[in-house]
C-alpha cells in the first residue's frame, strides 16, 4: 500500500525495526478502522506515518522543532522523545505531502492523546499500543479491548502509561491526563 519512495524514505529515516513497528500499527489501524467505520486510506496513513519523526537523536530533533515553530511544554522539555508526535505531523505534511488534517492530527497526537479525541486519533494512539510486535504485561487486554470498546481500550492503555512514567519518575503530559479524564467523564454520562 502506498507509493514505494514513501516506504524507502520512511525505513531509511527511522531504521528497520521502528519502520516494523509502523507497518504493524498501519495494519492494526486498518482492521480498527474497517471494524468503527472510519476511512481506512486515512487510517493507514497515519499508521504508517506515525512515527516519521522518531529520532534518538535530540539535537535533531531541537532543531526541527525550532525550524517548525514548534514550542516545547515543560514536559516536552523534560522528555524530548514527546516531541516526535507535533514533529511528526510537520514532516507528514512537508516531507511525505499529507494535506488531510485530521491525518495529521492522528499523528501529532499519537503519544499523548488530548482531549475529545477523533475516532481516527483513538485508533492511531490504541494501534501504536497493540500493534503485533509489542510484546508487554497487558497487551493482550488491551487487544481485547479496542475491538470491544474504544475508549475503555485508551483509558486502559494510559492508565497503564500514566503508572509506568510514575514509576519512572517521570512527569505525565497533561493531555494526556486531559484525554483521560475526558474518556471517564464520557464514559460516566453513558
Ligand atoms: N503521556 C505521557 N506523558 C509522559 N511521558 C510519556 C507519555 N507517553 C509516553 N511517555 C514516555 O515517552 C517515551 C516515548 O513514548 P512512546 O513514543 O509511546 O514509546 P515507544 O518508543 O514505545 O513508541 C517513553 O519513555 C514513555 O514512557
Amino acid at each position: 500500500m502506498f507509493e514505494d519512495w514513501i516506504h524507502e524514505k520512511l525505513k531509511t529515516e527511522i531504521g528497520i525495526l521502528r519502520y516494523n513497528h509502523s507497518i504493524g500499527v498501519m495494519e492494526t489501524s486498518i482492521k480498527l478502522a474497517k471494524y468503527y467505520g472510519v476511512n481506512e486510506k486515512s487510517a493507514a496513513l497515519a499508521g504508517l506515518l506515525h512515527d516519521c519523526a522518531k529520532s534518538k537523536d535530540k539535537i535533531k530533533l531541537l532543531k526541527m522543532a525550532d525550524e517548525f515553530g514548534i514550542i516545547l511544554d515543560n514536559v516536552m522539555k523534560n522528555n524530548l522523545e514527546l516531541i516526535h508526535g507535533p514533529i511528526g505531523a510537520e514532516i507528514a505534511k512537508r516531507q511525505y505531502n499529507i494535506e488531510d488534517k485530521k491525518i495529521l492530527s492522528a499523528i501529532q497526537y499519537h503519544t499523548t492523546g488530548k482531549e475529545d479525541m477523533s475516532i481516527l486519533e483513538k485508533i492511531i494512539f490504541i494501534a501504536d499500543y497493540i500493534e503485533p510486535n509489542r510484546k508487554f504485561k497487558g497487551v493482550e487486554e488491551a487487544r481485547k479491548l479496542a475491538f470491544e470498546d474504544l475508549d475503555e481500550s485508551l483509558i486502559y492503555a494510559m492508565d497503564n502509561t500514566i503508572k509506568f512514567v510514575i514509576n519512572s519518575g517521570g512527569l505525565i503530559h497533561l493531555d494526556t491526563v486531559k484525554a483521560r479524564n475526558y474518556l471517564k467523564i464520557e464514559k460516566s454520562l453513558e
